[in-house]
């Protein structure tokens, strides 16, 4: 990952006049899905680079130690091995970018990935996810938890009561906060887009987190009612860019929820490197948070590959 981003001291400045143009901001977004797809080669190339930003999740009630066992397995053997050897990639070490669980399942990822003698990052959720509403010293405690079982990126929930009651500051220090707890971890706030009510408090919310050093803003837990779009991620990135001619300081960008087609993959892409550049296309500074987007991405490169699409039993699932 990217350099941490210690943050810097709160600037109502920064979020006092903000205008965002609605009408504009989808039509830029439209501007990213109208594009005609890139095909053969290139179009593989960047379904590999899509797998390699997956934060290969599981957040359910039902996780046990064999699926999160499995989805450590399939996040270090993310596409079938004669596949990458039929289009050359055999040798690359294709990983994803992260696991990404419950803080309770750290350790079971820590064990099945050090019993692979596999460096992939854990991630986990922290703050009383997905409602952030557990005490702040219950949310802090949570953090420390999970980094001391063996997680490297903490995923938090940012206090929607306050952003939603205009109290910036008070969501600068409960961030601040939560990266002092992370220590070492990286540290990826999470907006809740779908809660937020505005793009005005979208814009507001990333440029606090920033401001409280958030190395990734991510969008949204994947439980709201709606979850990443592009047109609050166009919002979001764009904050990421005033950001960095401030500061000059790098974050991260992390879509999540309801990401499931190599399609929808390509589209974050192509917005990301179009609006920020190349480096924002790498796992050091962008991320998918998804379920079940591997799959299709693997179904699409078994067709290259193979030139025919897979059964279902040919493509194990995560
Ligand atoms: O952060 C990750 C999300 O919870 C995943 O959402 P998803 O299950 O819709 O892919």
């Amino acid at each position: 990952m990217a350099a941490k981003n210690s943050g810097v001291t709160f600037d109502e400045s920064w979020i006092k006049n903000v205008n965002i143009n609605l009408p504009a901001v989808k039509r830029r977004a439209e501007t990213v899905t109208a594009r005609r797809g890139v095909k053969k080669q290139w179009q593989a190339a960047w379904q590999l680079r899509a797998v390699s930003c997956i934060d290969l999740t599981t957040l359910a009630g039902d996780d046990t130690r064999a699926n999160v066992h499995r989805l450590c397995y399939k996040a270090a053997h993310p596409i079938r091995s004669d596949l990458l050897k039929a289009i050359g990639m055999e040798s690359a070490g294709l990983t994803t970018g992260a696991v990404c669980v419950y803080p309770s399942r750290v350790g079971d990822c820590r064990k099945a990935l050090e019993n692979m003698k596999c460096k992939i990052p854990i991630a986990s959720v922290a703050t009383g996810f997905p409602s952030g509403q557990t005490s702040f010293k219950t949310r802090l405690e949570e953090i420390r938890q999970a980094v001391q079982d063996g997680a490297s990126e903490i995923d938090i929930v940012i206090n929607r009561t306050l952003a939603l009651q205009g109290d910036w500051k008070g969501v600068y220090d409960e961030v601040r906060e939560m990266r002092e707890a992370c220590g070492e971890a990286h540290l990826k706030t999470i907006l809740a887009t779908g809660e937020l009510g505005s793009m005005v408090n979208i814009y507001k919310a990333s440029m606090v987190c920033m401001m409280a050093g958030a190395d990734f803003i991510k969008t949204s837990t994947g439980k709201e009612g709606v979850n990443a779009t592009l047109p609050v991620s166009l919002v979001m990135v764009r904050a990421i860019r005033d950001f960095y001619d401030r500061t000059q300081r790098k974050v991260g960008f992390k879509p999540a929820g309801g990401i499931r087609t190599a399609k929808d993959a390509c589209n974050w892409l192509v917005l990301m490197k179009e609006e920020l550049g190349d480096e924002w296309t790498k796992p050091d500074l962008f991320r998918f948070g998804a379920s079940s987007l591997l799959g299709d991405l693997e179904r699409q490169i078994f067709y290259y590959a193979k030139g025919s699409y897979p059964a279902a039993y040919e493509i194990p699932m995560a």
